[in-house]
């Protein structure tokens, strides 16, 4: 479970990213957050993974609290944690399959589980017969499906996805939002941050709307009732 409970965060410059956010989030759900530029949505998603930390309030991830946690332990709770970002970030001088087995030996796994774990997870998102393919050889869709086995690939129970479907077309976007869908029906929880109402219209979740840095609307069914 993740739960923010009166969380704030003032960047150094004086700017407010988020004003006391109260949320629970049960292990197992899926969540679209939704808001206009600026709104605070990225933030959001950074404050789980401590990629920035809160300046008010406290975040527990599965229990911990996540706010007061110090460097040595960051590394554990991010391998909780498999985050997508809009710009794919792959390394461009990497294969399919390098950039994917890159972040298994970067935690020090053994040479066969990489193997096995990249292998696996670049199945499930379609891609096994392109492993040999380097980033600028795939379209757009597949390039953010490696990015999705990167962030999957060590079965962590939580998946952040910000904007993953930015820069795709409206046929690859679902794809995206297919693959997500499917991983949490694995029973991952997945948290996905988007600009695109028209993705999420007729899609059955809880869907959270951030504006000015507070949470705005909180529908567990709302969107999909209504449109
Ligand atoms: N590192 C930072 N330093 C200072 N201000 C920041 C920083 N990151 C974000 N902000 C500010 O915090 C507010 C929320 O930004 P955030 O990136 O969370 O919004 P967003 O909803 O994700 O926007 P977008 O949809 O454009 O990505 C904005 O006013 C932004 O300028």
């Amino acid at each position: 479970m993740i739960e923010f409970t009166n969380v704030s965060k003032k960047y150094a410059n004086g700017v407010i990213g988020l004003h006391n956010i109260n949320i629970q989030i049960e292990s197992g759900e899926f969540l679209f957050v939704i808001g206009p530029s600026g709104a605070g949505k990225s933030s959001f998603l950074k404050m789980i993974n401590c990629q920035e930390k809160a300046t008010g309030g406290e975040i527990k991830v599965n229990g911990i609290e996540i706010t007061r946690l110090s460097r040595f332990k960051i590394p554990k709770l991010r391998r909780q944690i498999g985050v997508v970002f809009q710009d794919f970030k792959l390394l461009k001088k990497m294969t399919v399959y390098q950039n994917v087995a890159f972040a298994l030996e970067a935690i020090g796994l053994p040479k066969e589980e990489v193997r096995q774990k990249a292998l696996d997870a670049l199945t499930l998102v379609g891609l096994e017969g392109k492993l040999l393919f380097y980033p600028n050889q795939l379209s757009g869709g597949e390039q953010q499906r490696v990015a999705i086995a990167r962030a999957i690939a060590n079965n962590p129970d939580i998946i952040i996805a910000d904007e993953p479907t930015g820069n795709l077309d409206p046929d690859n976007s679902i794809q995206i939002v297919n693959i997500l869908k499917e991983l949490n029906k694995q029973g991952k929880t997945v948290i996905m941050a988007t600009h695109d109402h028209e993705l999420i219209f007729g899609q059955d979740c809880r869907v959270v709307t951030i504006d000015h840095g507070t949470i705005f609307s909180d529908e567990v069914r709302g969107y999909y009732e209504n449109n």
